[in-house]
């Protein structure tokens, strides 16, 4: 830690050296005075030569510390940033008040004794990176080794704080750039897994809303072991830069956000971006291994108002909530420096209770204070550096959060994976036992043969439920493991554990920035004015070369665009050469392999995915590196889509909702946009802006389009199939169907040919039998013939006969009845009689007509 002597000393260097602006008289403070001033302080360090000595030098100092070691571990960062004089103040002839004396100090310009040292002071043309570097990697690095971190601008209203924390597309904000980093370092620490959860909230006249969730309203602030905690905030697994600030992008659409006199998109609330880092250690030995967990907040808050700003109704009372959160603040924080004081008033404020743990000093802290250096803003930035200069002498602890237990939910998704796979390898070797059984069958066939018969349709229909787990157990394993990030690079050194020199420049893939604004600006400014405003950005100019360079390659393919990318950026080059693009090259022109080039451009086309993003190839990588094995994904393919139609369809799906996604964001960009074009309807970039989103949402809107009817046209197949399989079936059925009824004609078939045979035969003894009675016709009229008695004259002798032996039979009834004392027995038999008398002669009379030879029958004889 630096001393106070040391400060000092420092300072009074600084103080001799000191550079007087060229604007320090109220008749000099002109646009080009102001311009002369803003040149001679490029990247906030004047001009040593060009300093001038003060008299009675009366300043205020905070400890000045090496800014790559030891700082953080001591006191809060405090860094002071200053804007460029806006057009407007400049054409309203704003003086200086205050400037960047060097790199530590910020001196007034009419009371030139009045001065305050800080770690780091950036003039108004340095750069946003700049202002990372120094003031806000050394807290990433840490809240990725396990220190929790805090990073937060101040300042008054439109002094630069939302300008500092989001940024824009030309100059990334430090959000983006922490985000950026955050995904770097897993990149270069391959000896850790991580997994990153955001969540995004704001403090809104003193109530809490989620970002993430519009229906994350009024949240109630709680407070555990570990400190404060919002109650049901939406947390988000983040995959990717693109995709964490895709998250940002959509919560700020709910931010309230509202014009004043001084900025006409004022942020009206305090919010809270926090990345929760949870990291252990990569490989086999990291069972029971503590786990890093961390959190990085950061935080853009709203501007205080002073009493000069005329603002009525809604604004009002959103100032004073404004204005009595940050007085809190700065009471809290003069109360933390203040050795004596017993009570810290954290509970005054939802911004001070959500700070508590930051600002009671556990974990590393940077505070960037915002200013503008105009005069009619003197006394509120005088508050800001006061406020400033109090903070830097809070003291701060910083130390590794180290989590045993098993809470943290990378250890919850490890144990998770861990024993999926146990239950996986269990499955394996419970359906790998059928070889073996069959080996033993070798050994005493006859033995097991029919044990084998028995348990073969049990164990059929056991494999196949245990096929179903362990798909179901491989698409869990698969899905959990993507949640967690590894590095691609194999054998590395931690980039945590050994820190490289120089740190790498990871510059951010053109669809990452897609979800910053493309330009804040002044919108109180003239056009005229832009191009000075735009120049006073540090590199502007150089950006912009780098920007048409960049068009201009795109111009070429954008696979070409990329390659040169990925050199350019230096990390993505390792991760290129896997990347889909060139899988997509190499793979075979089936309907497979259009499937995943279609999925390797559509990679191109989505951020979260997007090629130049390193955690996206980190991604793909993870799949191939991670340990699930690739045999079993094999398994489940079918041989001819090689993935089953389902997950293709998943995956078209899961395609389609990213790009509705960006649909969805790129509709609200464009809104805004139409809303900031009808109030500045001159503005030609406006309309290119909104001219070049309308075509790419154009563009997704025809590749959504595209999706849907592969979707169909996947559901169709897999439609077409199962209509297949349902008939193959019924074919199946049919033809064992069919199969027993051939059989059963078959047999009937053959019952047939018997019964043809007994036919044939019986028509055989029918034609014999015709032939005897042909010829016994013949006998018989040859026989009647002879003894000349014609049929039916035999026939009408018999009946005679008949009749008079019936009636003689009755006579001798009736005289024997009188003398029988049965005389109703003999009735019932002489009843009898004459039914059969009857009968026969009825017989014979039909008989006579029907056959005149029925003589030849043997007439029947009755007893008496
Ligand atoms: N360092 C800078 N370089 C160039 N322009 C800047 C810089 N800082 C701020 N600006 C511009 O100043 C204007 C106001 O900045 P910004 O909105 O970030 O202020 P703020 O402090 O967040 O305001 P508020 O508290 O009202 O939300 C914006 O148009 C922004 O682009």
């Amino acid at each position: 830690m630096a001393t106070k002597q040391g400060s000092k000393s420092r300072i009074s260097g600084l103080i001799s050296n000191s550079k007087k602006p060229a604007a320090n008289s109220q008749s000099s403070s002109t646009a080009s005075s102001t311009k002369q001033f803003l040149e001679n302080s490029m990247d906030g360090q004047s001009s040593p030569a060009s300093s001038s000595a003060r008299s009675k030098p009366q300043y205020f100092y905070s400890e000045s510390v090496n800014l790559d070691t030891e700082r953080s571990k001591e006191n809060v960062t405090v860094t002071v940033r200053f804007r460029p004089l806006s057009p407007r103040e400049i054409r309203q002839g704003e003086e200086i008040a205050w400037y960047a004396d060097g790199e530590t100090v910020v001196r007034n310009e009419h009371n030139p004794s009045t001065a305050y040292a800080y770690d780091r002071v950036f003039g108004p043309t340095t750069t946003t990176r700049h202002v990372y570097d120094v003031a806000a990697q050394h807290v990433v690095n840490g809240a990725m080794e396990g220190i929790n971190g805090t990073i937060f601008a101040y300042g008054v209203t439109s002094s630069g704080k939302t300008h500092t924390m989001h940024g824009d597309q030309r100059s990334p904000g430090i959000i983006p750039l922490a985000v950026k980093d955050a995904f770097s370092i897993i990149q270069e620490t391959p000896n850790r897994e991580f997994l990153l959860r955001v969540s995004y909230l704001e403090i809104y006249n003193e109530v809490v809303n989620d970002l993430l969730n519009p229906a994350g309203q009024n949240l109630r602030i709680r407070e555990d072991a570990q400190g404060t905690f919002v109650e049901g905030i939406k947390e988000e697994v983040v995959l990717s830069p693109a995709h964490a600030l895709s998250l940002i992008a959509a919560g700020e659409e709910h931010r309230h956000v509202g014009s004043t006199n001084f900025n006409l998109l004022s942020s009206r609330s305090h919010t809270i971006f926090t990345l929760t880092v949870e990291s252990s250690l990569y490989g086999e030995n990291s069972e029971g291994e503590a786990v890093n967990l961390s959190q990085l907040s950061l935080i853009d808050l709203a501007g205080s108002e002073s009493s000069k700003a005329e603002t009525t109704g809604v604004r009002r009372k959103e100032g004073s909530y404004i204005n009595k959160s940050l007085l809190t603040l700065g009471t809290v924080i003069s109360k933390l420096t203040d050795g004596r004081a017993a009570h810290i008033p954290y509970r005054d404020s939802k911004l001070t209770r959500l700070l508590q743990s930051s600002l009671s000093g556990h974990g590393r802290v940077s505070l960037i204070c915002t200013v503008t250096p105009s005069s009619s803003s003197s006394e509120e930035t005088h508050n800001t550096l006061k406020f400033a200069h109090r903070a830097k002498h809070i003291e701060i602890q910083a130390a590794q959060n180290k989590i045993i237990d098993e809470k943290s939910l990378i250890k919850k998704y490890q144990n998770e994976i861990r024993s999926l796979k146990e239950e996986l390898e269990q499955l394996k070797r419970g359906i790998v036992t059928i070889p073996r059984l069959k080996d033993i069958v070798e050994d005493d066939i006859v033995l097991l043969k029919q044990k084998l018969e028995d348990g073969q349709v049990k164990l059929q229909s056991r494999l196949e439920q245990e096929e179903e787990a362990k798909a179901a157990l491989l698409s869990r394993i698969q899905r959990l493991t993507k949640l967690i990030l590894v590095s691609t690079k194999a054998s590395q050194p931690s980039r945590i554990s050994h820190r490289p020199g120089p740190r790498r420049r990871h510059s951010f893939g053109e669809e990452e920035l897609a979800y910053l604004p493309y330009k804040r600006q002044d919108l109180i400014l003239d056009d005229e004015n832009i191009d000075l405003y735009v120049s006073l950005e540090g590199n502007t100019e150089s950006a912009d070369e780098t920007l048409k360079e960049e068009k201009k390659t795109r111009k070429h393919g954008l696979l070409n665009w990329l390659k040169l990318r990925k050199r350019d950026s230096g990390l993505g080059m390792s991760t290129s050469d896997k990347s889909s693009g060139v899988k997509s090259n190499s793979t075979p022109s089936t309907p497979q392999a259009e499937n995943s080039n279609y999925y390797a451009e559509s990679r191109l086309s989505h951020p979260s995915l997007a090629e130049s993003s390193p955690s996206a190839d980190l991604l793909s990588e993870v799949r191939q590196d991670r340990e699930v094995p690739e045999d079993n994904f094999l398994e489940q393919e079918t041989p001819l889509n090689g993935i089953k139609t389902s997950d293709q369809i998943d995956l078209l799906r899961e395609q389609q909702k990213i790009l509705s996604g960006e649909v969805a964001l790129h509709s609200s960009i464009l809104k805004r946009l139409s809303e900031e074009a009808s109030r500045n309807p001159l503005k030609e970039h406006i309309q290119l802006e909104m001219k070049k989103l309308s075509d790419e949402i154009k563009v997704k809107n025809e590749q959504i389009a595209l999706l849907e009817k592969q979707i169909a046209d996947s559901i169709m197949a897999s439609h077409n199939s199962l209509a297949n399989l349902e008939a193959s079936q019924t074919i199946a059925e049919l033809t064992a169907q069919l199969n027993e009824k051939s059989f059963e004609l078959e047999v009937k078939a053959a019952d047939n040919c018997i019964i043809q045979d007994q036919l044939s035969q019986k028509i055989c003894e029918c034609e014999g039998l015709q032939e005897t009675i042909v010829s016994l016709k013949q006998q018989l009229s040859d026989a009647l013939e002879s003894k000349n008695i014609s049929p039916l004259a035999s026939y009408s002798q018999r009946i005679s006969e008949l009749k008079s032996f019936h009636a003689q039979h009755h006579m001798n009834k009736e005289t024997a009845a009188s003398k029988d004392r049965n005389e109703d027995l003999l009735l019932q038999a002489q009843h009898n009689f004459d039914h059969v008398m009857a009968f026969e002669v009825a017989f014979l009379i039909q008989v006579r007509e029907v056959n005149p030879y029925f003589s030849l029958i043997r007439p029947l004889r009755w007893k008496n």
